[in-house]
């Protein structure tokens, strides 16, 4: 909570649309102490379960890869993880060349969700609310970053890994890659805000037959329905992390605060009422007109042909 103060503070000063826009959206974070949540209390808790890492490494040119990494648990997420993973969204909120982020697992597989040790100590009612309010704030944080985001799916993203996926703006899949919501047979529903993103992804239809049925998502089913923007075949060509930055690159090509104004129009634009949007919209337009990259196109006459 002292935390989120800080940086929502530190938003409000530096980056006016941006910050505007959040403040709008419960400030980046959508539980504060006035639902119950207590952050300081809930990650002393789940240090209490630690196992893995989640590294990122941030490169000069504006792309980061985010790995959850704990291989002899199928890269499943320990209480530190958990703890982990929203120190490493804070980093990259404060990253300012930053323009795309891949997030992948260890060793070819993306994430099997919980770490079920951890999820049995945690199973009571208060802390499983506890942990569902910290994942979900911090699943919400990583997408609303003004970055575009991927997820690259290797081997199997299951329960709390498939909604892990939900929170990038793409989903690429490797050749025989499994996304699964296993909630419906663990007793469960996703708790990681993991439902919501999805209707919003594959629509309600689908969503339901994908929660209902604790369907196994192939390459081809995902590409179907939506849930996936590309198979990454080939053979010779690099490996999957090479496959995905490549597909990402189209689209991170020009300057950071080009890349990151696209993407917080187009984020306003899925999050927030028309009249809203369009206000975000004309505050972030703002940031760009007139600037280096906009006068140089002009000065440069260029064509779009
Ligand atoms: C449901 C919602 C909840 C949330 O949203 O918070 C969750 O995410 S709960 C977790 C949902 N995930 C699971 O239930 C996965 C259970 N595991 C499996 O189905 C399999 O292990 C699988 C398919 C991931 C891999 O199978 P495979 O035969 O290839 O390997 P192993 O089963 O031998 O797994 C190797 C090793 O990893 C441990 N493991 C795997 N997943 C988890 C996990 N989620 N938590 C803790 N440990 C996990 C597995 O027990 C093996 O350990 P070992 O010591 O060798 O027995």
């Amino acid at each position: 909570m002292v935390l989120c103060a800080v940086r929502q503070h530190l938003l409000r000063g530096s980056r006016g649309a941006w910050a505007r826009f959040l403040q709008r959206q419960s400030r980046g974070c959508v539980y504060s102490s006035v639902h119950g949540f207590q952050q300081e209390e809930i990650r002393e808790k789940l240090q209490a379960f630690p196992g893995g890492s989640i590294e990122l490494l941030t490169q000069e040119s504006g792309l980061a890869v985010l790995t959850i990494n704990y291989p002899s648990r199928m890269n499943a997420f320990s209480g530190s993880m958990m703890v982990d993973l929203e120190e490493r969204v804070s980093q990259l909120e404060g990253w300012t060349d930053g323009k795309g982020l891949i997030v992948q697992g260890a060793s070819g597989t993306f994430c099997s969700g919980s770490d079920l040790n951890a999820v049995r100590a945690l199973s009571n009612p208060q802390d499983g609310m506890k942990m569902c309010m910290f994942m979900q704030n911090t699943l919400t944080r990583l997408l609303r970053l003004p970055m575009i985001s991927v997820a690259l799916v290797e081997g199997r993203a299951l329960g709390g890994g498939a909604e892990l996926t939900t929170a990038c703006d793409f989903r690429l899949m490797a050749p025989g890659s499994v996304i699964q919501f296993v909630h419906k047979h663990m007793g469960l529903v996703p708790g990681w805000g993991g439902a919501a993103r999805l209707v919003r992804i594959v629509g309600s239809q689908n969503a339901l037959k994908l929660l209902g049925g604790a369907v196994k998502v192939d390459p081809e089913l995902a590409l179907q329905i939506g849930l996936a923007e590309e198979v990454l075949q080939g053979e010779g060509a690099g490996t999957p992390l090479q496959r995905a930055e490549n597909w990402l690159s189209v689209y991170t090509k020009g300057p950071a605060p080009v890349i990151q104004a696209v993407k917080k129009v187009v984020l306003s634009g899925r999050e927030l009422p028309l009249s809203e949007a369009l206000k975000t919209e004309k505050d972030v337009f703002g940031t760009v007109w007139g600037g280096p990259a906009n006068m140089q196109a002009l000065a440069s006459k260029s064509k779009h042909r």
